[in-house]
């Protein structure tokens, strides 16, 4: 056995209180990236405690950036950056380290970056925020492992995207913030996180329009300076306690939501049967007995988030009847299924569909987080098992939930962070 802490989960408890989300992982993660461009202090609010976090702080620290906290409120200061090679070693902690390509071009002219690491979901390319810089003039090789891309000043484009990429989508808006002329981005992303971006480099005195939109135009700007921004809540988080109160049948109010974010995840859990009631900044989820099995089809905003797709699997597994899940995103979003039927979940595989058949009830196992989400999709199926489960490889989970056993302990889980728990579960 590793030794990793796991989290150990006794199931069988109804969540019930009230729950606040914090600040959106995929929407600091690009905020941090684009601080680089800027050359005045940014204060940002609501950045959530995660790994990915700390990994993208060190990468900004390695690049000259000074970082503080000042009473909860991080202060990113660029001013002194410089563009450096970024350590491989930090690349490879997480997907979003790539994120950083489009602001050091703008700004530098130069970049060299090996791939990105992540979860491993899917082969994850970059070629199309390559192709789009590669419009906007920047040479790039690939060599050993590394992107070495160049660029006098970036020059405003017209970029069609063949696939409206989340992560190619922001690094294109940041490259064009400081590019001379005005770029278009076509079938763009519409993710809320990239508003987001948006209303912070807007803050900073850039020229974006359109986010959330299929077009979106960036003027470009000579400098960036300092400002002011509150990270918006992380609507996986949310649509995770979402599932966490329907699949124990509980009671849960959650708070600092953009309920709009979450329609496409409310629409399907009330299809189950779960009664979710919108507030202006919160929602409330009351499980029921009787839920019944629904099909789904992962795809882009608006449409149903992938990074809900194993969480909701869990849900399904017992419900009611057969649900199909059709994963169109990543190629490999599959591998909690293994760990979903250890628990007596009877999942079957079809290349990208799940074939889904509800059972009465799971049995606790030792499962593996393989991935951040079939990491809190094994939690999920934990806290209503029948006995004790046991999620291992726990780091995955932690580069995406902000506390999330005080979270679900507070809303009456029984679930520990530690090694003796185990032992306490299984001696029974
Ligand atoms: C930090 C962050 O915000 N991560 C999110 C972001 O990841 P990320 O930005 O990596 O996701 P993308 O939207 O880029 O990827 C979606 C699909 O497009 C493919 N692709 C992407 C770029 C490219 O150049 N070539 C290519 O083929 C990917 O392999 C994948 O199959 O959006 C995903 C899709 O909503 C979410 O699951 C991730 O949580
Ligand atoms: C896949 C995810 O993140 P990343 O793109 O950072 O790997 C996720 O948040 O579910």
């Amino acid at each position: 056995m590793s030794g990793e802490r796991r989290i150990s989960i006794k199931g069988g408890h109804p969540l019930e209180g009230t729950v606040r989300i914090s600040g959106a992982k995929n929407a600091v993660l690009p905020i941090l990236a684009a601080s680089l461009m800027s050359t005045g202090p940014c204060r940002i609010k609501d950045v959530p405690n995660l790994t990915d976090v700390r990994v993208m702080i060190e990468v900004l620290s390695n690049l000259g950036v000074k970082v503080g906290w000042e009473k909860g409120t991080l202060i990113v200061d660029a001013k002194e950056a410089r563009t450096d090679e970024v350590s491989a070693d930090l690349m490879r902690r997480m997907r979003a380290s790539n994120l950083v390509l489009g602001p050091l071009l703008s700004r530098f002219h130069r970049v060299r970056l090996s791939h990105p690491g992540g979860c491993s979901i899917g082969s994850r390319p970059m070629d199309l925020h390559l192709k789009g810089l590669h419009k906007m003039g920047a040479r790039f090789v690939e060599r050993f492992g590394y992107f070495e891309v160049e660029a006098e000043r970036l020059k405003g484009a017209d970029i069609h995207l063949d696939f409206p990429s989340v992560g190619a989508t922001e690094n294109l808006i940041m490259a064009a913030c400081l590019a001379k002329g005005t770029t278009v981005i076509r079938n763009s992303a519409k993710e809320p996180e990239i508003i987001d971006l948006q209303n912070f480099l807007n803050a900073l005195g850039a020229k974006v329009r359109g986010a959330g939109l299929d077009v979106i135009r960036i003027e470009g700007v000579s400098e960036l300076g300092g400002g002011c921004h509150h990270v918006i809540p992380d609507r996986i988080e949310a649509g995770t306690f979402m599932v966490a109160a329907a699949i124990t049948e509980g009671d849960v109010k959650i708070t600092n939501v953009i309920p709009e974010h979450l329609e496409p995840v409310t629409a399907k859990l009330r299809e189950t049967g779960v009664i979710v009631q919108e507030e202006n900044d919160a929602i409330r989820v009351i499980g029921t007995k009787e839920r019944k099995g629904i099909d789904l089809k992962t795809m882009p905003y608006p449409g149903f988030p992938t990074d809900m797709q194993p969480q909701m699997m869990a849900l399904l597994a017992v419900s009611e009847g057969t649900s199909v899940i059709s994963e169109t995103i990543f190629e490999n979003r599959f591998k909690h299924v293994d760990e979903l039927r250890r628990m007596g979940a009877n999942i079957r595989l079809e290349g990208r569909v799940a074939i889904i058949k509800g059972v009465d009830s799971l049995s606790g196992a030792f499962v593996e987080a393989t991935d951040l989400r079939a990491g809190s999709a094994l939690i999920l199926a934990g806290l209503c098992a029948e006995n004790g489960t046991v999620v291992e490889k726990i780091h995955h989970i932690e580069r995406g939930y902000e506390n999330l056993v005080d979270k679900l302990v507070a809303l009456g889980a029984s679930v520990q962070l530690d090694d003796t728990y185990v032992d306490d579960v299984y001696g029974e």
